[in-house]
C-alpha cells in the first residue's frame, strides 16, 4: 500500500515513521510519501491561497497547485483504483466500514486543505479521475486536514495484513463486526484488588462461557448508554 499525502505542513507526517505504523514501513507493507504542496507553486511567495469568490471571511486554497501535484503523483489517466481521501468538516462521517474498506486500497492519497477549504473545481476533477472520499473525522473545528488524515492513515494501516503483530485483537475491538458493532467491554489485568477495587470475580473464574457472556452484556450495557444509536434491535 502506497499512502501519499498533500499538505502545507507535510512534517506533520513524520510522526508515521515510529511504532507499528513505522515497522510497516520498514516491513515494505506500506510507503508512505509526504508532499509540500508548495512545491507546485510558482511565484516568489509561494501562494496557496486566495480571496473567496462571492466574498466572505478567510482564504480558499488556490485549485492550480493541486492540479499539478496530480499531474506529478498521478497523471492525467482515470484510475478507481486510486483513492483520494479528503478529510473535511463537510465530509461523511469517517467510520470503521471506511477504514476497512480503505486497508484494501493499493494507492490512497490524502489531500489535506487548509484556511476555508479547497477549491471545490479541486474535488471536481479528482472525482473524474479516481476515487474520491470526503470524510469527516467528527463534528468539531481542526485548523486543516492534517490531525484528522493521521486518524485516519492509523484505522485504516492497522487493518492490512501484517500490520499488527497479533491479527486477532482485532475481532474484539469497538466497532468489529465480531462485537456485532458494540463497544468494547471494560478490560482489567492484575493485581486482583487496587486501591480497594477488585477485578470482577467472573474474569477470575477460568469459566469462558460465563466470562463471554459477562462480557457480551457488559458491550451492550455500555453501548445503551453511551451509543444507543449503535444497537440495530432496539
Ligand atoms: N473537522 C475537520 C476540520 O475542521 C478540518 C479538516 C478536517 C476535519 N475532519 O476531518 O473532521
Amino acid at each position: 500500500m502506497r499512502l501519499d499525502y498533500l499538505t502545507i505542513f507535510p512534517e506533520f507526517f513524520d510522526v508515521l515513521g515510529i511504532s507499528l505504523l513505522g515497522k510497516a514501513v520498514d516491513n515494505g507493507i506500506v510507503d508512505i510519501h509526504a508532499h509540500d504542496l508548495r512545491t507546485w507553486t510558482h511565484d516568489r511567495h509561494r501562494t496557496v491561497d486566495d480571496t473567496p469568490c462571492g466574498g466572505g471571511a478567510g482564504m480558499v486554497m488556490k485549485p492550480d497547485p493541486w492540479g499539478e501535484a496530480f499531474d506529478d503523483l498521478l497523471g492525467a489517466d482515470p484510475d478507481p483504483s486510486v483513492h483520494v481521501v479528503i478529510p473535511t468538516p463537510s465530509g461523511t462521517p469517517f467510520r470503521q466500514d471506511d477504514a476497512a474498506q480503505l486497508s484494501h486500497a493499493d494507492r490512497i492519497v490524502f489531500c489535506c486543505g487548509r484556511y476555508e477549504g479547497i477549491d471545490h473545481r479541486v474535488i471536481d476533477y479528482a472525482s473524474e479521475h479516481w476515487s474520491v472520499h470526503e470524510l469527516s473525522l467528527g463534528d468539531y473545528v481542526l485548523n486543516g486536514g492534517e490531525v484528522a488524515a493521521l486518524a485516519m492513515t492509523e484505522a485504516i494501516v492497522r487493518l492490512v495484513p501484517g500490520v499488527l503483530g497479533n491479527p486477532e485483537s482485532l475481532s474484539e475491538e469497538s466497532y468489529s463486526q465480531d462485537q456485532e458493532g458494540l463497544l468494547e467491554y471494560p478490560v482489567y489485568t492484575r493485581p486482583a484488588s487496587w486501591r480497594g477495587w477488585d477485578v470482577p470475580e467472573v474474569l477470575m473464574s477460568g469459566h469462558h462461557g460465563h466470562i463471554a457472556q459477562w462480557r457480551r452484556e457488559q458491550s451492550r450495557e455500555l453501548t445503551r448508554r453511551r451509543r444507543p444509536d449503535l444497537l440495530t434491535d432496539e
